[in-house]
């Protein structure tokens, strides 16, 4: 793995599957563009962007520029040297089912390679339906694509299948054309600037890394909540559910960089080896009445949303009026290790939700004799909260004493946000993950072991909710999901801490946060 985040990359061809899609033009393109602007991507790159609609390229880095004006963090209308960014792009049309067509994608290749003096470096960025990966890489190979000097990589869009079943044929596919090391399976909340930080947090400070453990943490919440619903999106997600779409990727990924052991050397395979142990530990469940017991699923009624009336989901036009699609998942995750033994993870994660927001909080235990001021009073627990998006940072809440009092204890929040820093305008994870694959850094993307542990895990809840005899509860849009949510913490003598530290009126803040 290389170390330095700063030094310009190697040449590089990237071609981007998918170039006319929604990924592309809200990520992809701002992305690559913000690298140009900070100076991580030399002047030796170019893109080809395919798909099969024709277009030429003009209208091509035309549309790159809407996209870049419409979504980058760097805004491009006063930028002198657009015309040179825009230089590096050509766009060919392509079906991917057209191997003819990938031997003429090699000539272009070719070419541009010769034109932008790159030496073989070939990033294959494919933002397409899953259906298309398989076929890609065989086009590749096929079209002689893979051939020659430099290295070749693939970036391969989630989702990594619809369960293992599916996710082992399609590895195998992949697996036929390219090594697992050059094989970059994106989970971009693995590219947020506060998942990369909970290694830093936990590992780099005294007062965590003791603590981090069954004997001092009661328990751990993680909650990804939006605002938004289903979308024009329904042909995909009516398919998927929030279980494939959000908890079998990105929340099982936090509940991996909250639990793992400390990596013995700062390398890509340690810090992957100590997350795939993690979900190789979680606990399955076993039966249909385990899953009903630990496993809440949920789906969006008609509501309002930040003021806003919203339909069902029944109700929205890209979905059947008949789905029992879940939009909402609770769960009670145990890591069965050492360290972790008793410690409940519980998740949540819904669509038509209250806010926008992803928290994770780490509840520790209380002490076990307080001082004689704090005995008259019931303690609030100690929390640690990672706010990952989209405010980004961390706070602490502790007990102390009320000023002017005689032993009134109060709880304070002492709250670092990070995004409100002047100055700080951290890199959007698409940016941060293009940047690591290029550079040739796989370790927050997820390994074949670590997708098949969390679809094991995924799948016996699947499974029980496929025989249609547990509850789908409706939640109202703009609610925090179903009460049943609230009654899988209730009975371990628990509960969901607020988001946003929302209705804690009794806490004292002490925060940078100037609203
Ligand atoms: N959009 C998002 O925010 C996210 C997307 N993803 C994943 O990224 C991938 C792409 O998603 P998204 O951009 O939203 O999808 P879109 O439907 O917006 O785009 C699909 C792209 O694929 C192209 N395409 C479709 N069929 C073919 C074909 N046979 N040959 C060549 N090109 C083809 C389309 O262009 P044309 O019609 O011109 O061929 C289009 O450019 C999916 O795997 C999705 O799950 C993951 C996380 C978030
Ligand atoms: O992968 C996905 O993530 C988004 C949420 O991502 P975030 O970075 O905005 O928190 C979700 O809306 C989408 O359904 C899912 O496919």
């Amino acid at each position: 793995m290389e170390q330095n985040q700063t030094k310009p990359l190697e040449g590089t061809l990237l071609f981007i599957f998918g170039a006319t899609g929604d990924l592309a033009k809200r990520k992809l393109y701002p992305a690559i563009y913000s690298l140009y602007r900070e100076g991580k991507l030399s002047d030796k790159f170019a893109v080809i962007g395919l798909a099969r609609r024709p277009k030429t390229n003009d209208q091509f880095r035309e549309d790159v520029k809407q996209s870049i004006a419409e979504f980058s963090r760097y805004p491009n209308d006063e930028d002198s040297d657009w015309p040179a960014f825009a230089a590096h792009f050509e766009y060919m049309s392509l079906n991917t089912n057209d191997v003819e067509g990938f031997r003429e994608l090699e000539k272009t290749a070719v070419g541009l390679e010769a034109e932008f003096g790159l030496s073989g470096n070939r990033l294959f960025y494919l933002a397409l339906a899953p259906e298309l990966f398989g076929q890609v890489a065989h086009h590749l190979r096929d079209g002689g694509l893979l051939a020659g000097n430099g290295w070749k990589r693939v970036v391969i869009e989630k989702p990594f299948g619809y369960d293992l079943k599916s996710a082992l044929a399609l590895n195998e596919e992949i697996r036929n054309v390219f090594e697992e090391k050059d094989i970059y399976r994106i989970d971009h909340y693995l590219g947020k600037e506060m998942i990369q930080n909970i290694e830093v947090i936990r590992f780099a400070n005294a007062f965590f890394e003791p603590l981090w453990n069954r004997h001092h943490i009661a328990n751990i919440q993680i909650t990804s909540s939006e605002t938004v619903g289903v979308e024009d999106r329904g042909g995909y997600y009516d398919n998927s559910g929030a279980l494939r779409d959000m908890v079998q990727n990105h929340m099982l990924q936090m509940i991996a960089m909250m639990a793992m052991e400390p990596p013995s050397r700062n390398v890509s395979e340690d810090i992957r080896d100590e997350k795939a142990k993690v979900l190789r530990s979680l606990r399955l469940y076993g039966s249909h009445e385990e899953v009903a017991q630990h496993v809440i699923r949920g789906q969006y009624g008609s509501g309002a949303v930040k003021g806003k009336n919203v339909p069902a989901y029944r109700d929205e036009e890209s979905v059947n009026p008949a789905s029992t699609t879940e939009t909402f998942v609770a769960a009670k995750v145990m890591v069965d290790n050492n360290r972790w033994a008793g410690v409940p993870f519980y998740i949540r994660t819904g669509k038509r939700m209250p806010v926008k927001s992803t928290e994770i909080v780490v509840e520790f235990k209380g002490v076990p004799s307080a001082t004689h001021k704090a005995q008259q009073h019931a303690l609030e627990p100690n929390l640690l909260v990672f706010r990952v998006n989209p405010m980004e940072g961390i706070y602490i809440k502790i007990n102390a004493k009320k000023p002017g009092t005689d032993g009134v204890l109060v709880p304070v929040a002492m709250d670092f946000c990070q995004s409100c820093q002047v100055g700080w305008n951290t890199p959007e994870a698409y940016e941060r993950l293009l940047h690591d694959a290029i550079r040739g850094d796989s370790t927050y993307f997820t390994r074949w072991d670590e997708v098949s542990h969390a679809w094991a895990f995924t799948d016996r809840i699947a499974e029980a909710w496929s025989h249609d005899e547990q509850p789908l509860h409706t939640y109202e849009a703009g609610s925090w999901g179903p009460d049943a949510a609230h009654g899988l913490l209730a009975r371990d003598g628990f509960k969901w801490w607020p988001v946003n530290g929302q209705d804690e009126s009794d806490v004292v803040w002490v925060t940078n946060r100037s609203e």
